[in-house]
């Protein structure tokens, strides 16, 4: 059973979103991406940090054949964008030809992704979608397509289930909202 709120570091934070429900908005993102990528072999991108629990739970659906690396950027300090996005581990594998996934944990501004999707652009994928367990409509500052949202979220700084606030939260298994 989850805990009804925890506390990290100043703030509290309620339960908001249960482990299981969590895994069945991924079921639902994974059904999707094993019809749409049959027979693409796709290369799914992780965005580290906060997507290494939903991009290890993602690809235990997957049953289509696929292969998985990771990049990691940072934009965030305490609970809002810096809106400098930062890549301090860049994609070694080669893309040209290959149909990428951006898996991330949230797209709230849209900056990191928006970032991403230039950085690899330009290396001449054949296709490029971005999956992403939650998103924040309400927040966005650009004009994109995310064609995989496990679940749409209000205006509310969550942490759990990879999410941190200044480092801690990230091995909860459930997700909570500020309080
Ligand atoms: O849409 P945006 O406003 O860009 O926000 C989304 C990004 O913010 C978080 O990463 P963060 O920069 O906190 O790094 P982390 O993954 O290491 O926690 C999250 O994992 C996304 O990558
Ligand atoms: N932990 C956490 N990181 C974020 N990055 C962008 N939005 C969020 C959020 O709501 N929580």
């Amino acid at each position: 059973m989850a805990a009804q709120t925890v506390t990290l570091h100043d703030k509290s934070f309620g339960i908001y979103l249960p482990e299981s429900e969590i895994l069945s908005n991924i079921k639902a993102l994974a059904d999707r991406i094993n019809q749409d990528y049959a027979s693409l072999n796709p290369l799914f991108v992780a965005v580290l940090n906060g997507s290494f629990m939903f991009a290890a739970d993602l690809l235990k659906e997957v049953t289509v054949p696929c292969e998985i690396s990771f990049m990691k950027v940072a934009s965030y300090e305490n609970t809002s964008s810096t809106g400098q996005v930062t890549e301090l581990v860049g994609l070694k594998e080669e893309i040209a030809g290959r149909h990428l996934v951006i898996l991330e944990d949230i797209v709230d501004t849209g900056n990191t992704v928006v970032k991403l999707l230039d950085m690899l652009g330009v290396r001449n994928p054949a296709s490029i979608e971005i999956a992403t367990l939650l998103q924040k409509p309400e927040c966005l500052q650009h004009k994109l397509d995310v064609k995989y949202t496990g679940r749409e979220i209000p205006n509310d700084f969550v942490v759990g289930y990879g999410l941190d606030y200044n480092g801690l939260g990230r091995n909860l298994r459930d997700i909570y909202k500020v309080i």
